[in-house]
């Protein structure tokens, strides 16, 4: 198996020494395969969001090195790392992050365009991305035209349509009403299963999670727990609640 992520022995300290200082993660390891879907859960505060962000190469760590598809983010600069985040990386956030002033068309283009792309190459991209994720057909609407799970497969498309090495989540499904965030990741797990995608989203939601391949559970800036998904989704459902149960609840 390929590793597509490497995160070695990091540690996230925000503020300087003395009382601001605050470790948000402590010397934390593990490796992603190419192909995983992990869900990263924890306790608010625990510092899920911390260590997206440094995955995300929004953030430096304070220590420890992480790789991303045999690159080490630290041997790069602020230009190299914007060029990194735009082409080995896809991003979606709870709230979607359309521009509401742009078509969905032009929403999912965007990477491409910004990437000076040819405009037969974007055309036929976007149709190949908006035909997987089922919203071909509004191509031409706008955000504020289109629904709340529209939005947020409109938002994938977008993610996906430049081919990133990773695809980073932050709770995907946070503004979504069940039904919706079920829709939602059947799509990201068949993306996931039958387009080899690799996915790594933070989630406080234990439905979402038991779409997951691997999940790790984060405590106080540490992996505090591993899980490996069951048989059944439902079996794993039922081992993520227990796990839940025990550490006092995601949220
Ligand atoms: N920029 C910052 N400066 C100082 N402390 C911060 C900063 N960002 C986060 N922290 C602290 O680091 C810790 C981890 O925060 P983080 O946002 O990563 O947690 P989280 O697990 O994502 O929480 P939630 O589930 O509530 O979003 C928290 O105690 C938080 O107050």
């Amino acid at each position: 198996m390929t590793a597509i992520l490497n995160v070695k022995n990091i540690s996230k300290t925000y503020g300087t020494k003395g009382a601001n200082a605050y470790t948000a993660i402590r010397n934390l390891s593990f490796t992603m395969e190419k192909g995983e879907f992990i869900g990263i859960m924890g306790p608010s505060g625990s510092g899920k969001t911390t260590l997206l962000n440094t995955i995300a190469t929004l953030d430096p760590v304070t220590e420890g090195e992480i790789i991303i598809g045999g690159t080490s983010l630290s041997a790069m600069n602020e230009e190299q790392l914007s060029d990194f985040r735009s082409q080995q990386l896809g991003f979606i956030f709870q709230d979607f992050n359309l521009l509401e002033n742009m078509s969905v068309f032009e929403n999912i283009a965007l990477p491409l365009s910004l990437r000076n792309t040819a405009v037969p190459r974007i055309s036929a991209t976007v149709q190949q991305a908006s035909t997987l994720l089922g919203i071909s057909g509004i191509l031409e609407k706008f955000p504020a035209e289109i629904s709340g799970g529209q939005k947020q497969r409109t938002a994938i498309a977008r993610a996906l349509v430049h081919n990133p090495a990773l695809l980073l989540a932050d709770e995907p499904t946070g503004a979504l009403d069940s039904t919706n965030a079920a829709i939602l990741m059947e799509t990201l797990s068949d993306l996931n299963k039958e387009q080899k995608v690799s996915v790594l989203m933070v989630t406080h939601d234990p439905l979402s999670a038991s779409y997951c391949s691997r999940l790790l559970f984060i405590k106080d800036g540490e992996i505090d727990q591993e899980l490996h998904a069951s048989n059944s989704r439902e079996q794993f459902y039922k081992e993520i609640l227990e796990v839940l149960a025990g550490t006092g609840g995601a949220r």
